[in-house]
């Protein structure tokens, strides 16, 4: 039986102010066997402060867990990267190497909160076993020298700390993620991403598969987790409930591109945002016109010359089929 939620709000420790990542024209090609290559992200430039939180939206296979898989060294041998991804300390994530990717961002510069949580944990372990082995792999100070119990009491605290900052409740630690609720598994799984101290989180889909009210309490945490101790989020979604609950600003992607970047209270606020396209996935939603874009967005393996989207845009005219829009002044349309 799931055990219910009584996590109380979290507490985590401050970490500096300014900019904690700053990627400039990102973009990741698959070589593909007898085939054009596909272009899954080109140019994506963003920059996130410590205490935002900036939320990646956009259609399936528009090319959001690419990018992210990408700031974390984790594409597949197919995959060419250009661009650039910088970290607040100056590392540079496209040109790290595989070794500083293991062993100094994946968790200590970088916490993933991954999809379906209750799925990423291992079912034979409790959530205690799986924040003491990370403690343990992150070493550092929280596992510290001397001896073996010392050693032990330090990882047991700093495994007990990890889980009161995602605000898992502490008397659930011992229970296996089978008799976790989806909300109690969303909270460990932040738990783990917070073991390392990163000061920024990525989260693919956390609300994924989540009732309403559980998903809004995931990303209430999330939210609590980044804007109140200097850390930057970086959101991963396609439910736009969830963004509007915590976004600072909105990216939104179509075929590879970011096509518009926007202050979370114009998007969703009276103005909404300027790109056709970001205009149409609200007026998608059931709460407002409940009208679906037409048609369905290009092959990356074959982009049209032009705006990727003229062909189900509304405002479409010839400039847009025959020039593909720069990305000025937050978004790229020819007619926003
Ligand atoms: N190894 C690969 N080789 C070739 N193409 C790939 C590879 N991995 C991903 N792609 C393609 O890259 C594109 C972007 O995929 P991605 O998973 O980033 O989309 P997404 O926006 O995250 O979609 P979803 O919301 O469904 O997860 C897709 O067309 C996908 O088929």
């Amino acid at each position: 039986m799931p055990a219910a939620d009584t996590g109380t709000a979290p507490s985590c420790p401050a970490v500096p102010a300014g900019d904690v990542l700053r990627v400039e024209r990102l973009s990741v090609r698959f070589r593909m066997r007898g085939r054009p290559p596909v272009a899954a992200v080109s140019d994506a430039t963003f920059r996130l402060a410590a205490g935002e939180c900036l939320v990646l939206v956009g259609e399936s296979g528009c090319g959001k867990s690419v990018l992210a898989s990408a700031l974390l060294g984790l594409l597949p041998g197919n995959a060419e990267t250009a661009g650039s991804a910088f970290l607040a300390d100056g590392l540079d994530l496209l040109a790290a190497d595989e070794r500083t990717l293991a062993r100094t961002v994946r968790g200590r510069r970088v916490g993933l909160v991954p999809q379906s949580p209750a799925a990423h944990l291992t079912p034979v372990r409790t959530v205690r076993s799986h924040l003491e082995e990370t403690v343990r792999a992150l070493g550092g100070a929280a596992v510290g020298t001397g001896g073996r119990r010392e050693r032990a009491a330090r990882v047991r605290a700093a495994a007990e700390r990890a889980a009161r900052r995602a605000a898992f409740p502490p008397g659930h630690l011992d229970r296996y993620p089978h008799e976790l609720s989806g909300g109690l598994a969303g909270r460990a799984a932040t738990a783990l991403a917070l073991v390392g101290d990163a000061p920024l989180l990525l989260a693919d889909e956390p609300t994924t598969g989540l009732d309403r009210q559980l998903a809004e309490a995931v990303v209430d945490e999330l939210r609590a987790c980044t804007r109140d101790t200097g850390r930057a989020l970086l959101m991963i979604t396609h439910d736009l409930a969830a963004a509007e609950r915590i976004a600072d600003t909105v990216a939104v992607m179509y075929a590879g591109r970011i096509v518009e970047t926007t202050a979370a209270g114009e998007f969703f606020g009276a103005g909404g945002p300027r790109h056709p396209y970001a205009r149409g996935l609200l007026d998608a939603l059931p709460e407002r016109a409940f009208t679906p874009v037409p048609g369905v967005p290009p092959e990356l393996g074959a982009l049209p010359p032009g705006c990727a989207f003229a062909a189900r845009c509304p405002k479409a005219d010839a400039l847009c089929a025959g020039q593909r829009p720069e990305f000025t002044e937050g978004t790229a349309c020819h007619h926003a």
